[in-house]
């Protein structure tokens, strides 16, 4: 976008609008207490394992979404954007796995809590076809974001993250994984140009409860719900 382009994209006008609530996520005092390295380390299991169970049902969330930029998109690239993403979590389920074991957290045995079970319920209602893309690929941007943002401050200048932790920061918190947010960030900018006021404000509605969820999902690793 040019200098001279006055006009502020939407992502960025809502960051600024709801700046209080997106800090609240990507600032959180569980992901801070990694990075100034006092986190608890039943806190970052209890995550571990909620996280296991988020990502499984995030898997159809993102395959529907594929299936919307399919039917609906004007760029052939978002579908192979979406398919990056899909191959990602293939790696990203693994990773879980390994992970779990090295901390001896039993995945099998580890029960959804309430916080989860309402996110996960939340991800499936907007697996409806009913649904538009734009919506859904602006909470896709949005949920990988916040997780970016959050675990990116963990690695970055002056953070006293534990060398045990530092995979999980790097998995979302690597560069690649900034681009690939900020290419998300893009698709979203460019379909919200070209939406309605009811789809704009369906999708802001939809970041706003993405951010809410986020936060309560960094509280349920703290053992508050
Ligand atoms: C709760 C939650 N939000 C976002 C991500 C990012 O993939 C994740 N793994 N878990």
């Amino acid at each position: 976008m040019e200098e001279s382009n006055k006009e502020i994209l939407m992502i960025q006008k809502w960051l600024n609008q709801h700046n209080e609530l997106y800090t609240s996520a990507t600032r959180h005092p569980f992901t801070l207490s990694i990075r100034d390295g006092s986190v608890d380390l039943s806190a970052f299991k209890r995550w571990l394992g909620q996280d296991y169970i988020f990502v499984r049902a995030f898997v159809p969330f993102v395959a529907s979404l594929l299936l919307k930029a399919w039917k609906e998109s004007d760029d052939d690239s978002d579908i192979e954007v979406i398919l990056g993403g899909i191959a990602a979590l293939n790696d990203e389920v693994s990773w879980f796995k390994r992970e779990a074991s090295k901390w001896s957290v039993p995945l099998s045995a580890t029960v959804p809590q309430k916080t989860n079970l309402e996110y996960c319920r939340f991800l499936e209602s907007l697996m409806s076809p009913e649904v538009d893309y734009t919506v859904a690929v602006t909470a896709f941007w949005a949920i990988e974001a916040v997780y970016q943002e959050s675990y990116a401050h963990c690695l970055s200048d002056g953070s006293k993250t534990p060398e045990e932790l530092k995979e999980t920061c790097q998995r979302w918190g690597n560069d690649g994984f900034g681009q690939y947010c900020h290419t998300l960030q893009n698709i979203a900018n460019r379909r919200l140009e070209k939406s309605s006021e009811d789809i704009i404000s369906k999708a802001e509605a939809t970041v706003i409860r993405v951010l809410e969820y986020e936060v309560e999902f960094w509280n349920m690793s703290r053992g508050e719900t």
